[in-house]
């Protein structure tokens, strides 16, 4: 960007014009490295850069594409995520291990990062494939560009890629493996071999993403992002979160309604769960295939029945198992911020947050498990209820963090549930 273009488009031109807002940090050009510091003056300048990085499928296409973050090589499976925000959510949320995200949203980078998003203290994805890095990051609680954030943390993501491409094959095609390269020593053929060894499925990937030891988690909603009234808690419940990946918005929710949580890694056992007599349990979300983790179906099993348990999204499968149904692998799943879900019992229809490649079948499940929702864009199960174990639970994503707020009521009933039983007991 030339100090000539800076003068006749004024101090503001890599904002759109927009005055550079915020922390008085000045503003970055993230993919040219021009910085402007809060008078607009141009502090450094490095050419466009031109295609360094190659995305192979295992249907042996390969995408050219410019990289950002890290550099290296890395396979994973490619989802495509069509939420229109919430990328740093998207990209610190567990359950992506393994998989690259592709945001359907052309735009992306343009708020940087923050330490108050995060989902996780960690990135467990493969990587971030986009259409366009911003030019510009600016928001008032920017801390760092996506660019060095994805640096830092070891995560390689690439640009100037045609993201719609690459999501209409995959939604033909069904999600599919790929490896991306910086690596120019390696060809095509070298990366699709690798591609094509690899796989997902039967991968035991919650171990890793898991925490070490149980903790207990204080946090709640901040008061400036609080959207619902959780109303005054007198009694308080106690929950023990199994963490398959957890979300911090889960605990945070959690949390606000009143809940004291004591999070737990997923191979604590089921005996030292019951043994701190919790008022309830909840089953996490977390990555990869609920087949390839029999132990939590086991730690599941042994608690069904014996006090209230809620499963979001893995948790969910891992419960649908335990009841004896069975999961299956979705043609492309669902990821994102927009999804229509019905709750059956209702007929109330939320918009959802969701992330998952799995799903549990109702026609396996035995007699007295409710279908409570479904996603409406393709009928799947998207909740279950089977009050006489005193369980429920959701595929999608109550807490948000990125996406809607809609089905934040599902806390309360859970909390509702725990009271009931208190008081039945
Ligand atoms: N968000 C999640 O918990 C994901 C669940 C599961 N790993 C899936 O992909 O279906």
């Amino acid at each position: 960007m030339s100090s000539k273009f800076m003068e006749i488009l004024g101090p503001n031109a890599l904002n759109g014009g927009l005055p550079i807002k915020g922390n008085g940090r000045g503003g970055l050009c993230i993919r040219c490295s021009v910085s402007l510091s809060t008078d607009g003056s141009v502090t450094g300048v490095r050419p466009w850069k031109t295609s360094d990085a190659r995305l192979v499928l295992e249907d042996g296409s390969v995408w050219r594409a410019k990289s950002f973050g890290a550099s290296g090589t890395q396979v994973g499976e490619v989802v495509f995520n069509t939420s229109l925000t919430g990328y740093q959510e998207i990209l610190t949320d567990p359950s992506y291990a393994g998989q690259f995200v592709l945001m359907t949203n052309p735009h992306i980078g343009n708020t940087g990062v923050n330490p108050v998003d995060e989902e996780s203290a960690q990135c467990f994805l493969a990587g971030l494939v986009i259409k366009s890095l911003s030019i510009c990051t600016s928001n008032w609680q920017f801390t760092e560009t996506l660019e060095n954030f994805l640096a830092k943390r070891n995560i390689m993501g690439i640009y100037d890629v045609d993201t719609r491409a690459i999501t209409c094959r995959l939604r033909q095609d069904g999600s599919l493996i790929g490896v991306l390269s910086t690596e120019v020593l390696k060809t095509d053929e070298e990366l699709l071999e690798m591609a094509r060894n690899w796989d997902i499925v039967g991968v035991d990937l919650i171990s890793s993403v898991s925490c070490d030891a149980p903790y207990n988690w204080l946090d709640k909603t901040d008061a400036a992002w609080e959207f619902k009234a959780t109303g005054g808690h007198p009694e308080s419940f106690h929950v023990v979160a199994y963490d398959f990946g957890v979300k911090h918005n889960i605990l945070r929710r959690l949390a606000s309604y009143g809940c004291k949580i004591t999070v737990v890694p997923s191979k604590w056992p089921a005996s030292e769960t019951l043994k701190m007599n919790p008022d309830g349990v909840l089953f996490s979300n977390g990555p990869g295939d609920p087949s390839a983790v029999p132990y939590a179906v086991e730690t599941v099993k042994e608690i069904l029945g014996k006090v209230p348990v809620f499963g979001i999204c893995m948790g969910h499968q891992l419960l649908g198992q335990a009841l004896g149904g069975k999961t299956f692998k979705m043609k492309f799943g669902h990821h994102g911020g927009n999804h229509p879900v019905r709750d059956l019992r209702n007929g109330r229809v939320d918009i959802s947050s969701q992330n998952h490649n799995y799903a549990v079948d109702p026609a396996s499940l035995p007699e007295g498990v409710e279908v409570t929702h479904i996603n409406l864009n393709d009928g799947s199960c998207a909740g279950l209820a089977f009050p006489a174990q005193k369980m429920m639970s959701l595929q999608y994503h109550p807490e948000a963090s990125p996406g809607p707020h809609d089905s934040d009521t599902v806390f309360k009933e859970f909390v509702d549930m725990m009271k009931q039983n208190k008081q039945a007991s």
